[in-house]
């Protein structure tokens, strides 16, 4: 849908639909708590700076803007599958959510709250709603339902694959999940014990944090801000960063910008895969507020 028939149907003062980079459609939020930008291309939050703290979410200078492709950086979706699909190498990394057109259903000023902004899409069998509230915090809910009329149960992965800004890799540090077990993908998808510690990176790290619902804290020295996610309905957080060669391997991701992104993602995928029976529905949510140390 263009533009300008988006911002007659959603006339909410600080919200502007515009066509952004590659053409594709978003919505640009400007208001008092908050700047924020939402693509309806994969229903793709790519902005979030409150006001007077520099960018929360990194985005990559490489990233295609292509409606064929998925925007690299900012918060894909990813559903119904996690990764790669078991049994078929063909099949897009991460499913469809986060290269499907979604629509928007409303646009509300939730006062000091924030600007709420409600999309929604068909992936079959699944109806998806997603509300994303953009104040002095960030929250994000995805809505996955299976009609009543369903013949059978299904079974999906989904994860808010949120890239952070950081202002150095080497520096950072992520606490909160020193309790829990991980898969390290890295090694071969070895379950390893829990470290005790908090997260440090000193060479490429691809983890699914098993079996934990805690609240993250990922500490920046050099941007002297603590970012805080917590979640809920979410039994994974998977941390990632591509460090230095699988960064040179991947064609929308610069080879210099590894240092300044980190991946936390609110997630469930594996054993943690959500059943729904015929009429029943899943809520994940993630928030994400940031604080200066
Ligand atoms: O390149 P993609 O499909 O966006 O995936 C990026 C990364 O996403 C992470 O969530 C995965 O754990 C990594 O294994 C993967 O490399």
């Amino acid at each position: 849908m263009n533009p300008d028939t988006l911002n007659s149907r959603h006339d909410v003062p600080g919200v502007t639909f515009v066509a952004g980079q590659g053409g594709l459609v978003k919505a640009v939020v400007e208001s008092s708590l908050c700047q924020a930008e939402v693509f309806l291309h994969g229903a793709h939050v790519t902005a979030f700076q409150p006001t007077g703290q520099s960018p929360v979410l990194w985005v990559s200078q490489s990233s295609d803007f292509d409606a064929d492709k998925p925007i690299r950086g900012g918060v894909p979706i990813c559903f119904p599958w996690f990764g790669p699909l078991a049994g078929n190498p063909d099949a897009p990394g991460h499913g469809w959510a986060r290269t499907t057109a979604w629509d928007v259903r409303g646009v509300s000023d939730l006062g000091t709250e924030g600007i709420e902004i409600v999309l929604t899409t068909t992936i079959d069998p699944y109806d998806l709603s997603y509300r994303i509230v953009m104040g002095r915090t960030l929250s994000m809910e995805l809505t996955v339902s299976l009609a009543a009329t369903a013949d059978q149960p299904a079974r999906f992965e989904e994860a808010l694959h949120t890239y952070l800004a950081i202002g150095d890799i080497h520096q950072v540090a992520i606490d909160g999940l020193q309790p829990s077990t991980y898969l390290d993908k890295v090694d071969g998808g070895q379950i390893k014990p829990a470290s005790g510690a908090a997260i440090r990176f000193d060479a490429e790290c691809d983890r699914v944090y098993l079996g934990t619902t805690a609240t993250c804290q990922l500490h920046d020295p050099v941007l002297k801000r603590t970012i805080e996610i917590a979640k809920t309905n979410s039994d994974n957080t998977v941390v990632w960063n591509p460090w230095i060669a699988k960064s040179a391997r991947m064609a929308d991701f610069g080879n210099d910008e590894w240092p300044s992104m980190v991946c936390i993602e609110t997630a469930n995928v594996g054993d943690a895969s959500v059943t729904l029976q015929p009429g029943e529905s899943h809520t994940m949510a993630a928030r994400i507020a940031v604080s200066d140390d």
